[in-house]
């Protein structure tokens, strides 16, 4: 059985960057993603909490089921439990760290929570487009340079420069929540949900739309090219996802392992899992969301990764270039 998990999304960034107007940005453009919030609030003024909380908190008791709460990073793994159980009927959990808080040390606080029900989903830097800090697009899965409509774009470069994962301009934290999860289709409600109503009353900051590019194979992909592809973090790719099968030369103790396994980016962070049985293919489909995607780039570097008649045949342990990022979410 494949437990449900929930993916777990750290925003950090200093004082002033528009990390709370991304977080209410993403409430806001939820479309049907129960969305939970954790404010880690490290005693600072409490706005990061007046702000989240005025809106979350009457989000609760709505059918959307977002919810707010605010911790310190003591605190972090009780409450990323109960978000991320099964009970809590949430699809993504987004934790804004205060200004103050170092997104490495938050990162490991979160990978070290071992909760069966959380993956993480990756660390969006939030950095501001007339001073952005350099250090924070390196460790990010994801930046967002915010701030375009006071600074203009021209920090855009300087970023893409040196970050490792893919960078996103954005005016008033307008990110895409599509960037981070996918839509969930659920029964429209037939009163206006609130994340709509209050859009309508806010007026808008339009977002970049999402962008996304389909990749189909019927050849399996090669472990090796493909994990290089994952690694380069191509550009303007934000989330890639799909199902794989790769060839491996079957070394010992390797009979057993799968030939399809599921893949899952976010940013830098890579995670792979055996393919549930249903989802067996002879090849390859991926999706690559994101914006700004050069698509023929894109696909003809996923086409150099389809095994072909001239390749060797796999070595022992081929596949451990793209297994070695597994993590096991199947229970027995
Ligand atoms: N003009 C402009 N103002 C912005 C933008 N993003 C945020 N702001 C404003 O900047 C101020 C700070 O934004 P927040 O979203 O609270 O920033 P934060 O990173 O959560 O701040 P802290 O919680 O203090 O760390 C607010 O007054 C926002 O309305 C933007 O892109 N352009």
């Amino acid at each position: 059985m494949t437990v449900r998990t929930v993916p777990v999304v750290l925003v950090a960034g200093h004082l002033g960057v528009g990390k709370s107007s991304l977080v209410n940005h993403l409430l806001r453009h939820a479309d049907g993603v129960r969305i939970g919030v954790v404010v880690n609030d490290f005693g600072a003024l409490g706005i990061d909490a007046m702000l989240v909380a005025g809106q979350a908190s009457s989000v609760t008791s709505l059918a959307n089921g977002c919810l707010c709460c605010v911790t310190d990073a003591d605190g972090l793994s009780g409450v990323l439990a109960d978000l991320v159980s099964p009970a809590a009927g949430l699809d993504l959990v987004v934790v804004e760290a205060s200004g103050l808080a170092e997104p490495r040390e938050l990162v490991r606080l979160l990978l070290a929570s071992h909760d069966p029900h959380a993956v993480y989903g990756g660390l969006v830097a939030v950095l501001d487009a007339g001073a952005p800090d350099l250090e924070h697009a390196r460790l990010a899965d994801l930046v967002v340079v915010n701030g375009l409509d006071r600074c203009g774009a021209a920090a855009l470069d300087e970023v893409r420069a040196v970050a490792a994962g893919a960078v996103v301009g954005t005016s008033h934290g307008a990110l895409d929540p599509a960037l981070l999860v996918d839509p969930v289709r659920r029964p429209q409600p037939s009163q206006l949900t609130l994340d709509a109503l209050l859009r309508e009353a806010d007026g808008e900051h339009p977002h970049m739309a999402a962008q996304s590019v389909s990749f189909t194979s019927e050849r399996p992909l090669d472990a090796g090219r493909l994990a290089a592809f994952l690694e380069s973090g191509p550009r303007g790719v934000v989330r890639i996802k799909g199902i794989v099968r790769v060839p491996d030369g079957g070394g010992e103790g390797f009979d057993e392992a799968p030939d399809v396994w599921e893949v899952q980016t976010v940013g830098t962070a890579i995670r792979v899992r055996p393919a549930p049985g249903r989802l067996d293919t002879r090849g390859a489909r991926l999706v690559l969301i994101g914006t700004d995607l050069d698509e023929p780039a894109l696909r003809a570097g996923l086409t150099a990764c389809v095994v072909s008649d001239d390749d060797p045949a796999p070595s022992q342990h081929a596949a451990l270039a793209l297994t070695r990022y597994r993590i096991d979410l199947t229970s027995a």
